[in-house]
């Protein structure tokens, strides 16, 4: 079976086509495939199918082997595979398990549109909030010299969050259009270098909290993202965008 690798800021993904659905879905292939040592190593696997009514279905699963929630940066590379596949020129509609999504192809960036954000849960030290996946958000001080891993770990693990658990991002503004993020995912158990759907997350929340104009640049350890956004009605968000590179960077044959 073929596969590709793509990434999008050092979030890294085995892309499959699965066009025929021939792909043999289950947990322990799929985190198999995804181990760094034993397998090709990647933060998630993600199929893609066809769909009637748009360009191509995607389904992603976390590292761990699980179906997943929505991944921004995993949403970009497949449209970067599909745009390779010729499935589309410059822009494509898509299916993924939070709904439709738009997005382009403009040289190496891929621009994504992200689902409206309507309800965001604001605590006194942290906000919660769904941006295609379950996000916590923490604004930090030196963010480069946080233990992310057990940080994050503690609070993907906490009670507040049970049973499914959360991604959790640590963020501190560098200018009044800057963020540096870093993010613990669930699924993957481990800080990876950029997480979408969390920078996008944390760019609405540097609005809410620190009135940070759109677009926001956020620096995470694999490069740089945008996100850009509208306020909608009672503090919620529309025409989201997330925009960043997304290339293909290599491709192989999976042992039967
Ligand atoms: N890396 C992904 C997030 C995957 C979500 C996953 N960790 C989950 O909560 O199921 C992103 O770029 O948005």
């Amino acid at each position: 079976m073929d596969f590709f690798k793509y990434q999008g800021t050092g979030n890294d993904f085995i892309l499959i086509d699965d066009r025929e659905e021939t792909f043999p879905v289950s947990q322990d292939y799929i985190a198999h495939l995804c181990h760094r040592r034993f397998g090709i190593g990647a933060d998630g696997l993600i199929l893609l199918r066809n769909h009637p009514a748009y360009d191509f279905r995607m389904i992603y699963f976390n590292a761990d082997g699980a179906e997943g929630s929505m991944c921004g940066n995993g949403g970009r590379c497949i449209v970067r595979f599909a745009h390779d596949l010729g499935l589309f020129e410059k822009e494509t509609r898509f299916l993924a398990v939070d709904g439709e999504h738009q997005a382009a192809v403009n040289g190496d960036e891929v621009s994504l549109k992200m689902n409206d954000v309507t309800h965001i849960d604001q605590q006194p030290d942290f906000t919660f909030l769904n941006t295609g996946s379950p996000h916590y958000v923490k604004i930090v001080e030196e963010v480069e010299a946080m233990d992310v891993v057990a940080e994050g770990r503690a609070v993907r693990y906490s009670d507040r969050f049970a049973p499914g658990g959360t991604n959790a991002n640590f963020m501190e503004p560098t200018s009044d259009k800057r963020l540096f993020v870093r993010t613990y995912e669930r699924g993957v158990e481990d800080e990876t270098y950029s997480c979408g759907t969390g920078v996008t997350a944390s760019a609405l929340v540097a609005h809410q909290q620190l009135g940070m104009q759109s677009p926001v640049s956020i620096q995470t350890l694999g490069g740089m993202l945008r996100v850009s956004f509208e306020t909608g009605e009672a503090g919620g968000f529309s025409n989201v965008y997330l925009m960043g590179p997304a290339v293909r960077v290599y491709q192989g044959t999976i042992k039967a």
